[in-house]
């Protein structure tokens, strides 16, 4: 499907639920067009009526009410054209807000329900920008573009008919210069139509850049490196503006342009309605009239070109962000294994059974690894950095699926499970902990939004963060997005573990919950974990060898291999990588 194919089939699908108010306002402006249309010929007519009673004065049987009424029907359709463009208005706000509404709602719905591997492969602001700059672009396009599109349209038409049925000669003189019209303006369409496409994408890469380096100002501080990161904006911001130029350049210059030949083709109108009343063709009122009301058809003729033209890069910033957030909902959905097995609880163990499995078909990271963890027991995987183990975590929780070899859920693959009862039965402390904006109540019962004050207050002690959060002013009340309450790594890991604490998973993930932490919280980390892990299934991914000695089996994983297997002990005798590891650690401790 082309870009422009795609952008409309996404506002048609958007807009079909308000057909209703749709179907009102082409109504409308069927009304509005119709009427200013029809209102320029009782202006030719008011004028061929005042030179006639002008011209009867002399002659003594002069009519002033032919005059009157031509003025007052011409008033009546302006006044019709306005009230009908006002009522249209008011509804197509209300329809265009609530589409693009619909519009935002579902894209945040489906960022909810896409693959991890999405968010992997795309940065934070690119993906921000589908909220900020294209949804305004659409909205704006909506709310100023749609209704020109359609009014302009039925103004252009109507023009036409209505000035061949007036006169067809001057009528023929008014459309003469469209085919050339037509011929410039596409070209410079085309032509803008790359650019602007280019600047949404640009804007895209912009973000990205922005959200990347304000996330990594302290790593930029730390390096000396705020210059450079302002010259790296520079290069972005220079693209930006580099497409932004060239397309409100090729679409800009569109609107003088249509002016410019607007006033030309006023000049020939005028000129032939002039040599039509001196050659005799018509009488000098009749004439008059006729230029009045063609001065003002060649207006309201290139009126909608015009109009069009000066609106065409909104118009197409719009079909640029519509494709774009179309893109993002041709995305595939996670599948939720609508047929899959509900479990619950765990009575046998998690395997991994000879997984293979690569981010990308050309690179596999795991090769060939088994792993088991029985009911109770307590396993670490540890390994150098980049060997797989995060990776490991990704395909328990389904956050990619292996590429062969299977990992079961009591003896059950878990691709046949139920994609919610397999999370529901999996928790998870991550290396990053995340609080989000609330009270550090609410993050604690996160996963447990039911969960009793008490509940809350049980897990903290657990996880050894109830001393730390009394000692605030607010205690458990207090707004984790306060600038006065700044968490530490090791703070927030706590309260990460008790939020997994009171989810009370069967089974358990820690990931490197020990990483970047002082020696004082890497202790209590210590007696958090050993809590959370005491008489549960749990997996844990260490670099930190002191923290996983007491693990019932360790498994260490090299370049995606499981090289040895065993108990601290087991493993420390055989005098393998493990002990290098474990030598090589406890020498710098
Ligand atoms: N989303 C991803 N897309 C592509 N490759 C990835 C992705 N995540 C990790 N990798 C690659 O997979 C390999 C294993 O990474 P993984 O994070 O599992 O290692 P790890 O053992 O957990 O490392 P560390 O101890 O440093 O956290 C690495 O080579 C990494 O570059």
């Amino acid at each position: 499907m082309t870009d422009t194919k795609k952008a409309i089939k996404y506002f048609a699908k958007y807009l079909k639920p308000y057909w209703k108010g749709i179907t009102v306002v082409i109504v409308l402006s069927l009304i509005s067009s119709g009427a200013a249309v029809i209102a320029p010929t009782f202006l030719g007519r008011s004028v061929t009526a005042l030179t006639t009673y002008l011209g009867d004065l002399k002659k003594g049987s002069a009519h002033i009410d032919t005059f009157y009424s031509a003025l007052g029907s011409m008033l009546a359709f302006y006044v019709l054209s306005m009230v009908a463009i006002f009522i249209a208005w008011m509804v197509m706000s209300k329809f265009n807000a609530d589409s693009t509404n619909d519009m935002r709602e579902n894209l945040f719905s489906k960022f909810q329900r896409m693959f991890v591997r999405y968010f992997d492969t795309h940065q934070d602001g690119k993906l921000l920008s589908l909220f900020t700059s294209d949804l305004d672009n659409i909205f704006n396009a909506m709310n100023n573009a749609i209704f020109e599109i359609i009014s302009q349209g039925i103004r252009f038409i109507g023009t036409i008919i209505i000035m061949f049925m007036v006169n067809a000669q001057l009528a023929l003189t008014t459309i003469a210069t469209t085919p050339f019209i037509l011929i410039v303006s596409i070209i410079l369409m085309k032509k803008a139509r790359i650019y602007l496409d280019k600047q949404q994408d640009e804007i895209g890469d912009l973000n990205g850049y922005i959200t990347e380096q304000i996330n990594g100002e302290k790593v930029i501080i730390t390096n000396g490196l705020r210059q450079e990161s302002v010259d790296g904006f520079k290069i972005y911001n220079n693209r930006v503006r580099s497409a932004m130029f060239k397309g409100q350049f090729y679409s800009g210059i569109l609107f003088p342009l249509m002016n410019g030949l607007n006033l030309l083709n006023l000049a020939i109108v005028i000129a032939m309605g002039a040599w039509m009343i001196i050659s005799g063709q018509v009488t000098t009122a009749i004439g008059l009239g006729l230029i009045v009301t063609f001065v003002e058809y060649s207006q309201t003729y290139f009126e909608p070109i015009t109009q069009v033209t000066s609106i065409y890069s909104m118009i197409q910033l719009a079909l640029t962000g519509a494709r774009r957030l179309a893109e993002v909902e041709e995305q595939p959905d996670e599948k939720a294994v609508p047929n899959g097995e509900e479990i619950s609880g765990l009575n046998k163990g998690v395997k991994l059974e000879n997984v293979h499995f690569g981010y990308n078909k050309n690179k596999e990271i795991l090769h060939g690894v088994s792993v088991a963890v029985d009911k109770g027991k307590s396993v670490a995987v540890v390994g150098p950095t980049g060997s797989g183990k995060t990776t490991i975590m990704n395909l328990i929780n389904r956050f990619y699926d292996v590429d062969s070899g299977k990992i079961t859920f009591d003896e059950t693959d878990i691709r046949d499970i139920k994609l919610g009862s397999l999370r529901n039965n999996v928790g998870i402390v991550l290396q990053d902990s995340v609080l989000f904006s609330g009270t550090i109540a609410d993050n604690i019962r996160y996963g447990k939004p039911d969960a009793t004050m008490d509940e809350v207050i049980s897990a903290a002690k657990q996880a050894n963060i109830h001393d730390f959060i009394e000692s605030l002013p607010e205690g458990y009340e207090t707004q984790v997005s306060d600038s006065g309450s700044v968490f530490s790594t090791g703070q927030k890991q706590l309260i990460s573990i008790a939020r997994t604490i009171l989810t009370n998973p069967p089974f358990l993930i820690l990931d490197e919950a020990t990483s970047n932490v002082d020696t004082v919280t890497e202790e209590k980390i210590q007696k958090a974990m050993d809590a959370v892990i005491a008489g549960r299934t749990s997996f844990v991914i260490a670099h930190r060898l002191k923290t996983i000695l007491n693990s019932d089996k360790i498994v260490v994983l090299k370049d995606g291999n499981v090289i040895e297997e065993g108990n601290h002990h087991e493993l420390l005798k055989q005098k393998g990588f493990y002990y290098k590891l474990y030598t090589d650690q406890t020498a710098f401790e």
